[in-house]
């Protein structure tokens, strides 16, 4: 269903959504704000997760499905090659390896030192880039410099061919092309200030903002742009430029998204090409050294043509707040994020979980695969109970929360795993997962591992409660659709009808970081955010953060 495409200068319109009313008993009603603040945005700014209802819509050239967001879903995944002769294929092997941060859309732009050219599409790599395909073929994307992207939207609608990025613009100094990781609080305010200049937007999304910004800019040289536009944004944003000639990689101030700098050593002596990635499983797969993270706040600028890098510190700096919930579920566990080795951080909250809640008499400890894997490993060691793999998954249905209706993710669940009845049958069992978003996966297994012949099942979660939605990337469902938002946890225990039930505390998942746990952002498990969502700002300050 990939449909490959150019960039298109098509006007979108936008559908109108329903205010949701917020029952959230621990959150404060920040819908209401918004909506009062800023009635004539709701006509045309699609900030999809908040506005759950959104009906069917043909959009001129496009149709606008109804999107149901029920679960978490992934971020976005960016990644940028500098000073390779293949640097679109190489981009396009690193995009399989980030597959999972987004699979709404992928695209790739490449520059040749003189002209930028872009394919994106819908669906997931292997679709966008199938040489089957109508379209810019990957082979016609040439030249030594390439960014790429793997989508999955927070803001602008999933199903828009317009919003796929790397986002590739034209203006007066010539062509620019952006792919980012993140998402804007700042988005409405900052659009409608650019609109009322005068601003014509192609896309629903908020990276368009950025290129906005830069092209308004006075500044010079284009670094300076960069550093107006980027003094505007509030919110998270792991960003790759790519001119004729140059990479620009961009992160935000509190380095909530991860991006990553590493060299691909090149045969006969030529020198390493320049890659940067989300996460250094990219890097891993097309056999580039990993050499560091993109600091918070700091530009890194490669000439394409000499591949001379410079760096420098493009806004003033703030509290580190990384995305604590990379290392609990988003990242794959052979990436180091933030420094940190993935699988290590799963396991040591698997274990901790077991010291904090274990479960006596338990026969077996099982994951829920795949993401629960190193965590239950971790509860198997520290509590000495087995651990076997009672849940087998599929490997032809991808992640359940990308399924678009709670009909098909039910049977989503079903289809995905299946239990092995002679692990389970007659034991007490200790299934362990990474989280409970909505609550539809753990009361389906419940389900299953009772149905498998289970005396006894216990649910482990190796994260807190998730309480609060997510402002900066993960499109979260809204805070009253998550169950721990709803409920205590003995009402979602009741809920996904589990023996027994309990959550990673967070003062232990904090103890765990260590010294560092005031660097990562938790604001998903204690709604304590570092940059206030947009509707907090409404209520702070009447003026739209940008003003011309
Ligand atoms: O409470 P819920 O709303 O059901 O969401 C939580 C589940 O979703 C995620 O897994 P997912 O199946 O999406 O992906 P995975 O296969 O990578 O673990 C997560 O690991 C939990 O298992
Ligand atoms: N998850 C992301 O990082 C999304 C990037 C951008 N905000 C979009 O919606 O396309
Ligand atoms: S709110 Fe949660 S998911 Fe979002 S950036 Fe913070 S820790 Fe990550
Ligand atoms: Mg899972």
């Amino acid at each position: 269903m990939a449909t490959a495409s150019t960039t298109t200068t098509t006007t979108n319109r936008f559908p109108t959504r329903n205010p949701n009313p917020n029952p959230n008993p621990k959150l404060p009603h920040l819908l209401s704000f918004k909506f009062s603040r800023y009635p004539s945005l709701l006509s045309h700014l699609h900030l999809r997760r908040r506005f759950s209802s959104i009906s069917a819509a043909s959009t001129g050239d496009q149709t606008i499905v109804p999107f149901d967001s029920e679960k978490p879903r992934e971020e976005c995944g960016v990644v940028g090659i500098v000073g390779h002769p293949d640097a679109a294929h190489l981009c396009s092997l690193a995009l399989h390896a980030l597959q999972h941060r987004g699979q709404e859309g992928a695209g790739i732009a490449a520059s040749d030192l003189s002209t930028l050219r872009s394919s994106t599409g819908l669906g997931l790599v292997s679709e966008v880039f199938d040489p089957s395909k109508p379209g810019l073929s990957l082979s016609s994307l040439t030249g030594p410099a390439a960014i790429g992207h793997v989508r999955y939207s927070t803001a602008g609608a999933a199903a828009s061919i317009h919003n796929v990025q790397p986002f590739l613009a034209s203006y007066r100094f010539g062509q620019l092309a952006v792919a980012h990781n993140g998402n804007l609080v700042n988005y409405p305010s900052l659009r409608s200030s650019l609109e009322e200049k005068g601003s014509i937007f192609n896309t629903s999304s908020d990276t368009e903002a950025i290129l906005h910004l830069i092209a308004t800019s006075k500044s010079r040289p284009f670094l300076s742009r960069v550093a107006e536009a980027c003094s505007y944004l509030r919110g998270a944003y792991s960003l790759l430029f790519l001119t004729a000639d140059k990479l620009l990689a961009v992160r935000d101030p509190h380095g909530f998204r991860p991006l990553v700098l590493g060299r691909l050593p090149r045969a006969n002596g030529a020198p390493s090409a320049v890659v940067f990635a989300s996460e250094t499983c990219a890097l891993d797969l097309i056999g580039a050294k990993y050499e560091r993270e993109v600091e918070p706040g700091e530009a890194i600028i490669v000439d394409a043509r000499t591949l001379d890098i410079s760096t420098s510190c493009l806004m003033p700096s703030k509290p580190r707040k990384a995305c604590v919930f990379e290392l609990i579920y988003f990242a794959l566990p052979q990436s180091l994020v933030f420094s940190h080795p993935v699988y290590e951080s799963r396991y040591s909250f698997g274990a901790t979980l077991a010291a904090e809640s274990p479960v006596p008499g338990a026969d077996v400890v099982i994951p829920v695969p795949d993401s629960g894997f190193f965590a239950a490993l971790g509860f198997s060691e520290r509590s000495g109970v087995p651990f076997q793999q009672g849940l087998i998954r599929s490997h032809y249905v991808g992640r359940t929360f990308i399924q678009p209706s709670q009909a098909i993710r039910d049977l989503g669940v079903k289809l995905k795993l299946s239990p092995i009845k002679g692990i389970l049958a007659g034991k007490s069992v200790v299934v362990v997962d990474d989280s409970i978003v909505r609550g539809t996966t753990s009361s389906k297994i419940v389900r299953l591992i009772r149905d498998a012949g289970a005396k006894e099942v216990h649910m482990r979660i190796a994260s807190p409660p998730i309480i609060a939605s997510c402002y900066y990337g993960v499109d979260t469902p809204s805070s009253e659709e998550l169950i721990s938002n709803r409920m205590d946890i003995e009402g979602v225990r009741k809920e996904i009808g589990a023996d027994s039930l309990a959550f990673l505390s967070l003062e232990s998942l904090r103890g765990l970081l260590g010294d560092e746990a005031p660097s990562f952002c938790e604001a998903c498990f204690s709604g304590n955010y570092p940059v206030p969502p947009v509707e907090y700002e409404d209520v702070n300050s009447k003026e739209p953060l940008y003003v011309a």
